[in-house]
């Protein structure tokens, strides 16, 4: 077997990964891409010096990267997945390891999509993992071995943080660490525009807002960094950040989050159940 890993639909989520591969020394010759579009698969062939195949140019762009792979990583959105794990399934290897980073995809749908006895692996990433700066959680499928669950970390460890979690675990953990980006950036969006309201000018006010989110961020990214000292250590007793907080606190920004991450985590048990 190669050590050739297939990106099977090779959008932000997958490419985010590719790219935490690749920074972490991965061969890019070891690494295909698939993708729909002939400019998107030329824009990530020369990004990242990877084969990446268009299905617009060839329709067995999929079974072609899959055949040989010694891992297949599935990186369509959640509807598209039952029908690429049917299609990629006559050029499967035995032993090679399907992982799926799709939200609300459960294992058992993609094991009845697979011929049985494959090997599979449901993960839920964050794009972070282009940094290698990531959380990959994984959760191994009935047919999957100690080796290759470990085969399979040692190959997302490069995207970040790994962590192994029991399927029933994934959706709640989605809705932190899953779509957990994307709130870290609408607090600097929110940020900016605070800042554009006290008059700040809005070039000005975005570049501070976006600095001060990252910088936090490395803060945060020390070992054993705490989120509460980190804060409590710029909250000066009677000073200007202690009635910032007290103003997010009156306006229940904490069970605000709460109410987030709980829609986020019933939206995808919402999915797995219209995905049947
Ligand atoms: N974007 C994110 O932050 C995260 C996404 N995910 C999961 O990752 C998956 C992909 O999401 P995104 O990357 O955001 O979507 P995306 O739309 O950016 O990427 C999907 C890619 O797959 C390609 N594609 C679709 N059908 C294909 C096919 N049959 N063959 C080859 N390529 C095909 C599309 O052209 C596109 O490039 C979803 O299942 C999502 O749940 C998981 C965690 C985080
Ligand atoms: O929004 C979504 O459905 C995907 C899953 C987690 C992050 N993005």
């Amino acid at each position: 077997m190669s050590n050739r890993i297939a990106f099977l639909g090779c959008g932000s989520m997958n490419e985010a990964i590719l790219g935490g591969l690749l920074a972490a020394g991965t061969d890019p010759s070891d690494v295909v891409a698939t993708v729909r579009r002939a400019e998107r698969a030329a824009e990530l062939a020369e990004r990242h010096g990877v084969m990446a195949i268009a299905g617009v140019e060839e329709p067995d762009n999929n079974k072609l990267a899959t055949k040989g792979a010694s891992v297949v990583i599935l990186g369509v959105k959640p509807v598209g997945i039952a029908d690429l794990a049917r299609e990629i399934s006559p050029a499967l290897g035995k032993n090679t390891i399907v992982i799926s980073v799709a939200a609300a995809v459960s294992i058992a749908q993609l094991e009845a999509a697979l011929p049985a006895g494959q090997p599979v692996i449901r993960t839920m990433p964050n794009t972070p993992a282009k940094l290698g700066r990531g959380v990959v959680s994984v959760s191994p499928g009935t047919n999957c071995t100690d080796a290759q669950l470990q085969q399979a970390k040692d190959v997302l460890a490069a995207a970040g943080t790994v962590v192994e979690i029991p399927e029933e675990q994934v959706d709640a953990l989605s809705a932190i660490s899953g779509s957990g980006p994307a709130y870290a950036f609408y607090l600097a969006e929110a940020m900016a525009a605070a800042g554009v309201e006290l008059g700040l000018d809005p070039e000005l006010s975005l570049k501070i807002s976006r600095e001060t989110v990252a910088g936090a961020g490395f803060m945060l990214a020390e070992p054993g960094a705490d989120p509460t000292a980190l804060r409590i250590a710029v909250t000066s007793p009677n000073g200007t950040t202690e009635r910032a907080i007290a103003a997010f606190n009156e306006g229940g920004i904490p069970s605000i989050i709460a109410d987030g991450a709980r829609a986020a985590a019933a939206r995808a048990a919402e999915i797995t159940k219209q995905l049947g």
